[in-house]
């Protein structure tokens, strides 16, 4: 049986984006319909990609608060970039997030899959679709995917894509994921955390499926 390789996933973007929606349908098959602003929160789920089993270690991250930023790029292997479709700034933000990104991992290839989020919302919508992807065709052909979290639409689709450009690297290279089975599984890292309330949102900052 083929080791299990952990994997490293850093979800960034502007704040209210509907990272942590995307995050919470992906690995608890829930939608969370009130915003309540993450610091930095960390998941795990197993998942299987090609016949590959993979534990994907995922960092949600804070849209606004810039906490430990430069380490957590350092050590994400693979970035989703989200913004919504009905906002034109949070796609702006984006092309900082990605400079920053290869000057941190001084990796122009680094695994990337650009999300507009929010596709229900297409009456809203201020970002079309032809520019988003234009510019995911200028930043090396990055795929980039509409979705919806609150309709969970390509939600498996962008992780899934993302993991498998990883694994390609991994192959292609030493510096690959970690094999968890040299590794002991313990809870994530992502010991930053605001005090969420009782509400439909865990506390926990690990969740293993
Ligand atoms: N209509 C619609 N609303 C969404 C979708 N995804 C998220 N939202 C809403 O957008 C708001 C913000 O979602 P979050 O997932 O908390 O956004 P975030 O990017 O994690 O925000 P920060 O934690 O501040 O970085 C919430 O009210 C969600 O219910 C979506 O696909 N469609």
């Amino acid at each position: 049986m083929r080791p299990q390789r952990e994997y490293h996933i850093v979800v960034l973007g502007a704040g209210g984006v509907g990272k942590s929606c995307l995050t919470a349908q992906f690995v608890q098959n829930v939608w969370i319909e009130s915003y309540d602003p993450t610091i930095e929160d960390s998941y795990r789920k197993q998942i299987e990609v090609d016949g590959r089993q993979c534990i994907l270690e995922i960092l949600d991250t804070a849209g606004t608060e810039q906490f430990s930023e430069e380490l957590y790029m350092k050590q994400g292997q693979g970035f989703l970039l989200v913004f919504s479709i009905t906002s034109m700034s949070s796609l702006n933000e984006l092309s900082e997030l990605r400079e920053q990104i290869i000057r941190i991992k001084d990796d122009e290839k680094v695994p990337i899959v650009i999300v507009g989020n929010k596709s229900d919302l297409e009456e809203d919508r201020a970002v079309p679709r032809a520019r988003a992807f234009g510019l995911s065709q200028t930043w090396g052909n990055a795929p980039y995917y509409e979705t919806s979290a609150r309709r969970r639409a390509n939600v498996n689709e962008v992780f899934v894509d993302l993991c498998r450009q990883i694994i390609r690297k991994d192959l292609q290279g030493p510096s690959g994921g970690v094999d968890t089975t040299r590794k002991r599984d313990g809870p994530s890292r992502g010991d930053r955390k605001r005090d969420k309330g009782s509400g439909g949102r865990r506390r926990s900052p690990c969740v293993i499926l």
